[in-house]
């Protein structure tokens, strides 16, 4: 049997829209993720996108409708409580880091995710360094070389590249991307995208991705939804996603 590592059922968000008017700004979603699922999430601005995810974080809670992630019924669990299932990269490269931390210490804190115990540096033994040193070399953008830097002197694709690291440390279930390459120049934002196809394979992850970048909704991924008004507007996967163009989304887009 597939496992279903996120369930949305019937998830709606309803808010006061002034003169004693309701909108749903999420409108009654059903949407199942297969474990593996790698999905490109599209649409126009204030579609609802970043209302999707932060229903699935739980830092927006549902007014109607379950979420269930991993199986369990998280519909009533806190943000925190979420980490265990979920992690999240923003499109801004400081969201994801402590900047008076070192790239080391920043890695550490992303291992103890969850956690109570706290931050030693004793913590940080040679052979945890050389393991930071591997992991950051994947990267191939001098990160480790700068295991030791303050993690606000890096460049911005470093530090994004750094968050996307601490993100998938944990392994967890379910990865949440939102626009997290759009702030980065053309040549970094296109290896970030590989290092996270390559990523989310290799972890078998189940990812959502928000982006604009149509090419990569196209090239990346086995699932594309486009959301329009709250809801999903197109689903599709497989060889129905191959086929697509960036004409057809264009079309979707003028359509709704
Ligand atoms: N907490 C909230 N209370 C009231 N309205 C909200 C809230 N959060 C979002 N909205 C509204 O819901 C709609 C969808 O917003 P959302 O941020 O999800 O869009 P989006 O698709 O992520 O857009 P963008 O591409 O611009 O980031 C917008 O009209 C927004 O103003």
């Amino acid at each position: 049997m597939t496992e279903i590592d996120v369930a949305l059922i019937d998830a709606t968000v309803t808010v006061n829209a002034g003169l004693s008017n309701e909108k749903n700004i999420l409108d009654h979603v059903s949407l199942e993720l297969a474990a593996g699922d790698f999905v490109s999430v599209l649409g126009s601005n204030g579609a609802g996108k970043s209302t999707l995810f932060n229903v699935i974080a739980g830092t927006l809670p549902l007014t109607g409708g379950e979420i269930h992630l991993g199986g369990i019924n998280v519909t009533h669990l806190s943000e925190t409580e979420r980490t265990k299932y979920l992690s999240r990269v923003f499109q801004d490269p400081k969201l994801g880091t402590a900047p008076r931390m070192t790239v080391a210490e920043n890695l550490l804190l992303a291992e103890r995710r969850g956690q109570r115990r706290r931050l030693r540096n004793r913590n940080l033994t040679k052979a945890k360094l050389a393991e930071y040193g591997q992991l950051t070399a994947k990267m191939g953008n001098g990160l480790d070389s700068r295991l030791s830097m303050a993690t606000g002197d890096l460049s911005g694709g470093q530090r994004q590249a750094l968050s996307f690291l601490m993100a998938t440390q944990s392994q967890p279930k379910v990865l949440l991307l939102d626009e997290h390459t759009a702030a980065l120049d053309p040549k970094t934002s296109a290896q970030l995208m590989q290092i996270t196809d390559q990523s989310i394979k290799a972890a078998n992850l189940t990812a959502l991705m928000i982006t604009h970048d149509l090419t990569d909704a196209l090239e990346y991924g086995n699932r594309l939804l486009i959301i329009a008004d709250g809801k999903v507007a197109l689903d599709v996967s497989g060889a129905v996603k191959n086929k697509l163009t960036v004409t057809d989304l264009l079309t979707y887009f003028n359509r709704y």
